[in-house]
């Protein structure tokens, strides 16, 4: 049976604990998370009654896989003391990795503990595809991310525009995903992620609009290059419990978990 500690249970979290109870190959032995609330123990209990909540991992634990789905700080305070000790981890803050050197830092931690982070896929597809698809050489790579206004509340986006006034599409970011991650680190882990498989931070495009006639979260992707050409539309449903965020982001960490369990991995 493989032992998890889960790092964050807010909204993507308490949803990966949903799908995930009841699996006798794995269990959730911790959760780590800033503050033990009486909403984190009481999804606790309900979910995985044998986990410990905690601040941070004792360091006589050793999980067989750290899963962060927290925010960015949960980077460098978790993952990476995580990577060193040898513990594998699975990555949906991967905006963070656009902070001067901290791809590099993972890289040097995980190699330190002779393991693996693996970036998760997340609320886009096709990064088989793009990855796939810079062995050959990639000429362009652009990201184009549109989200209802309400999602952009708390971000940058409400010193360029008047969120709750929008008529219509309103373009509140244009630049490299290595700004964009930086900027909107709850709404930008998707560029972050294209463009780590693809053409990296500082030459793949994006625009990102507050978008009044969407209810989904939209994602877009253009790329070309040596492969041929690729056009990819994902029209995520965000989850009831943050708007910020689609639920295919839950279901990317639950394949990741799965695949590390099942005998045929897909
Ligand atoms: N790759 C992708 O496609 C996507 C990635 N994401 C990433 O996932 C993150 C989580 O999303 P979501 O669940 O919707 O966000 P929520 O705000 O709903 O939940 C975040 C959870 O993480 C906890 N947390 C915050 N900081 C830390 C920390 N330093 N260490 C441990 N726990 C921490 C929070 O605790 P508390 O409430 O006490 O602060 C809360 O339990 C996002 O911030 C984003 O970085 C999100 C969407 C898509
Ligand atoms: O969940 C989404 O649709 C995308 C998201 O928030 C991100 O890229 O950070």
């Amino acid at each position: 049976m493989k032992n998890i500690a889960l790092i964050g249970c807010g909204a993507i979290g308490s949803s990966v604990l949903e799908l995930l109870s009841g699996d006798t190959r794995l269990q959730v032995g911790w959760i780590l998370v800033p503050e033990i609330t009486p909403a984190v123990r009481e999804t606790a209990a309900r979910l995985a009654s044998q986990a410990q909540l905690l601040q941070a991992l004792p360091g006589d634990a050793v999980p067989d896989l750290l899963v962060e789905c927290a925010g960015h700080a949960a980077i460098e305070e978790h993952v990476l003391p995580a990577l060193t000790r040898g513990i594998p981890a699975v990555i949906a803050s991967i905006g963070a990795l656009s902070a001067p050197g901290m791809a590099e830092r993972v890289q040097a931690a995980a190699e330190a503990g002779k393991t693996q982070a693996q970036l998760l896929s997340g609320a886009i597809g096709g990064i088989d595809a793009l990855a796939a698809a810079r062995v050959g050489g990639l000429e362009t790579v652009v990201y184009t991310g549109r989200k209802p206004p309400k999602a952009w509340s708390g971000t940058p986006a409400e010193q360029v525009c008047d969120l709750d006034g929008l008529t219509e599409a309103f373009c509140i970011f244009e630049g490299s995903a290595r700004e964009a991650a930086q900027l909107y680190p709850k709404n930008a882990n998707v560029a972050a992620t294209l463009s780590l498989a693809g053409l990296g931070l500082d030459k793949t495009m994006v625009r990102l609009f507050a978008d009044p006639g969407v209810h989904e979260n939209v994602h877009q992707v253009e790329a070309r290059g040596a492969f041929g050409a690729m056009e990819l539309t994902m029209r995520g449903k965000p989850l009831a419990a943050n708007p910020k965020t689609s639920a295919l982001t839950v279901y990317s960490v639950v394949r990741s978990v799965l695949n590390n369990v099942a005998p045929l991995a897909i």
